[in-house]
């Protein structure tokens, strides 16, 4: 072969070469593309599951950059609604509304997940059953029993509108949600975009207002103004469900809930008209909780009925 045919295909050799080699720099710039494509995908099938999918926080909710632990219990006596809450990472927790008889529960269940609980949240003054807020420094002797401050109960650390309060790298937000009692509060995770709005809002339904300062007219503005003005997507986590409902969300909220799609004024006069018998327990539980049930390690005794 010529000297200059072996030259030309050299040079066509090497022009395929540099094709590939900018084919291969493209390819590596694009990779960071594909990573917030899947990323974006992940997401999007995150928000897509419905609020009452199992799937969505029974196990750990892992979202690109955060992960938690998040755990819904339930008292079957007083249809209450326990839940717990945990960064994945530090394993740091928060239990909110724990239920005096179901504390052996719930420290078996963190002893197995291997948790460090931080604090007991009550998001009011119970009216139905006693909390476990006080019962549980029995088995923690660390954890710190919180209340909001409006409530004028007893407790560790009093909070109030606009408090964070951290466990490992996550919060929870601190929302005054007065109405139901004065001293309401809902507590939201912007990172499993969950409201725990306690007896504020329940599912379809809301707090009474007939007793411990209740309002209906503050409960329409907190309910409106606080929770409901939340993202559509966030679910909603209630302290009772009393047909078995698990869960909702703001948006679902927001369309069918009968009494809060209502106006103000129809609101107010259907709360008048609900003629709810009084809780059983309310004389034992409102003392009780007002000392977040039982502040000192030693009392482990329930108090009389
Ligand atoms: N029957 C139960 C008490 C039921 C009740 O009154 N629930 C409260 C929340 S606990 S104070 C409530 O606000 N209900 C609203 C509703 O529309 O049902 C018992 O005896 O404990």
């Amino acid at each position: 072969m010529e000297i200059s045919n072996k030259l030309l295909i050299f040079f066509r050799y090497l022009r395929v070469k540099i094709k590939d080699i900018k084919m291969f720099k493209n390819l590596v710039k694009q990779i960071p593309k594909f990573n917030v494509y899947y990323k974006n995908q992940l997401v999007k099938s995150l928000s897509s599951m419905t609020s009452d999918s199992p799937m969505k926080y029974n196990a750990c909710m892992k979202h690109p950059n955060e992960a938690v632990i998040f755990r819904q219990l339930v008292d079957n006596a007083t249809y209450t609604y326990t839940y717990i809450l945990a960064d994945l990472k530090t394993r740091e927790a928060v239990i909110i509304d724990p239920v005096y008889e179901k504390v052996e529960r719930d420290v078996e269940l963190i002893n197995q997940l291997e948790l460090k609980l931080k604090y007991a949240l009550n998001t009011h003054v119970h009216a139905d059953h006693i909390t476990g807020s006080g019962r549980l420094k029995n088995f923690v002797p660390n954890i710190k029993s919180m209340i909001s401050e409006a409530s004028k109960a007893k407790a560790d650390i009093h909070i109030k509108e606009g408090d964070k309060i951290q466990f490992g790298n996550e919060f929870l937000h601190v929302l005054a949600t007065p109405g139901h009692t004065n001293g309401c509060l809902t507590y939201v995770s912007h990172t499993a975009k969950i409201a725990f709005t306690g007896d504020a809002l329940l599912i379809r339904g809301c707090g009474r207002t007939d007793f411990q300062q209740g309002s209906s007219d503050t409960l329409y503005d907190s309910i409106h103004d606080k929770i409901l003005s939340l993202p559509d997507e966030y679910s909603v986590f209630p302290g009772h469900d009393y047909v078995g409902r698990t869960s909702s969300s703001i948006g679902e909220e927001k369309r069918f809930n009968p009494r809060l799609t209502q106006k103000k004024k129809e609101f107010i006069e259907t709360m008048k008209n609900l003629n709810l018998v009084y809780p059983r327990l309310m004389d034992v539980a409102v003392p009780a909780n007002l000392v977040c049930g039982i502040q000192e390690p030693s009392g482990d005794n329930k108090p009389e009925n």
